[in-house]
């Protein structure tokens, strides 16, 4: 069912994350917050990345990015080390960051890049009827929902036709019932598309709903404490009893206790969390 954490491929297919550690000085000192991170996510695979709050999962998407150096170790896309952003990675956050002053297709058409001189507007087109956009082409991002605000970075991240998308708790915003429309709409572009999904979330749900593999970090510093393949059929039901199990299993593994080598800072009430059961939070929405 599950795999400890992953081995790296030297130099083969997809993303690979070797040996990553991340430090931040912090009054003058050095905060290790991501150590020995080691993951290969390969090309086209729905990935998700889970763990209490402050374990380093944003850190961690944002070096993917290449908007945060690694302090040592690599990552790398197909054998090509990432040193900073590039095309080939797009990238959705929570609040969805559009430009109020423009369009649904203007916004759209800021993130093509600039090399693309024919046929721009079709692109963009295609892009707004990708996320299902259609007819809301001139519309302000403050005349849209949350969910449709949503869409439009879910197009202009990928309107660059990225191999990795990176997914950070990009419904985290939204209402529960638009949350679950929103994660058919990312399933249904993934499957279209093909593109590598790489998602932070703190919803367990979510990510069994969503994942083929899910990363579950331990805190303080962040460690990559398990990898679970997610073996369900899709399209997967929350009330299934192979759901249930995985559930849970992902709630222990997010809330043990930290081992020895993950020392574990006065601020971390480790108790309260794994005193916290699934019957007693029935969403499994880690906060
Ligand atoms: N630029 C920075 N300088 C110093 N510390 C930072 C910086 N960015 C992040 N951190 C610290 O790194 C740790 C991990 O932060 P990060 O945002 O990656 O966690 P997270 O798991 O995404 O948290 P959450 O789930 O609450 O969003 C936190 O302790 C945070 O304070």
């Amino acid at each position: 069912m599950s795999s400890a954490t992953d081995q790296s491929l030297s130099g083969g297919n997809g993303l690979v994350i070797d040996h990553c550690f991340k430090s931040f000085s912090v009054n003058k000192q050095d905060v290790t917050v991501l150590r020995d991170i080691n993951l290969t996510i390969h090309p086209g695979e729905f990935f998700c990345i889970i763990g209490g709050s402050g374990c380093g999962k944003s850190t961690l998407l944002k070096m993917i990015a290449g908007l945060e150096a690694s302090t040592s170790g690599s990552i790398s896309i197909d054998g090509r080390p990432i040193t900073k952003p590039g095309l080939d990675r797009g990238m959705v956050f929570q609040e969805h960051r559009l430009l109020p002053w423009l369009t649904v297709q203007q916004n759209i058409d800021f993130g093509l890049r600039e090399s693309v001189k024919l046929g721009r507007a079709e692109i963009v087109q295609e892009h707004i009827e990708l996320v299902g956009l259609h007819g809301f082409e001139n519309a302000y991002p403050g005349q849209l929902s949350g969910g449709m605000a949503q869409r439009v970075g879910l197009a202009r991240a990928l309107v660059n036709r990225p191999e990795v998308l990176l997914l950070d708790e990009p419904l985290g915003a939204l209402d529960a019932l638009t949350r679950e429309k929103m994660q058919n709409e990312i399933l249904r572009i993934w499957e279209v598309e093909k593109t590598t999904m790489i998602l932070v979330t703190h919803d367990i749900d979510e990510a069994i709903y969503l994942a083929d593999r899910i990363a579950v970090l331990g805190s303080k510093p962040g460690v990559v404490r398990h990898v679970y393949d997610v073996d369900l059929p899709r399209t997967r039901s929350r009330g299934d009893a192979g759901f249930d199990t995985l559930r849970h299993k992902l709630w222990d593994a997010i809330f043990q206790p930290s081992s020895p080598v993950e020392s574990v800072s006065p601020a971390a009430n480790t108790t309260a969390r794994t005193s916290e059961s699934p019957a007693a939070k029935p969403q499994y929405s880690i906060q």
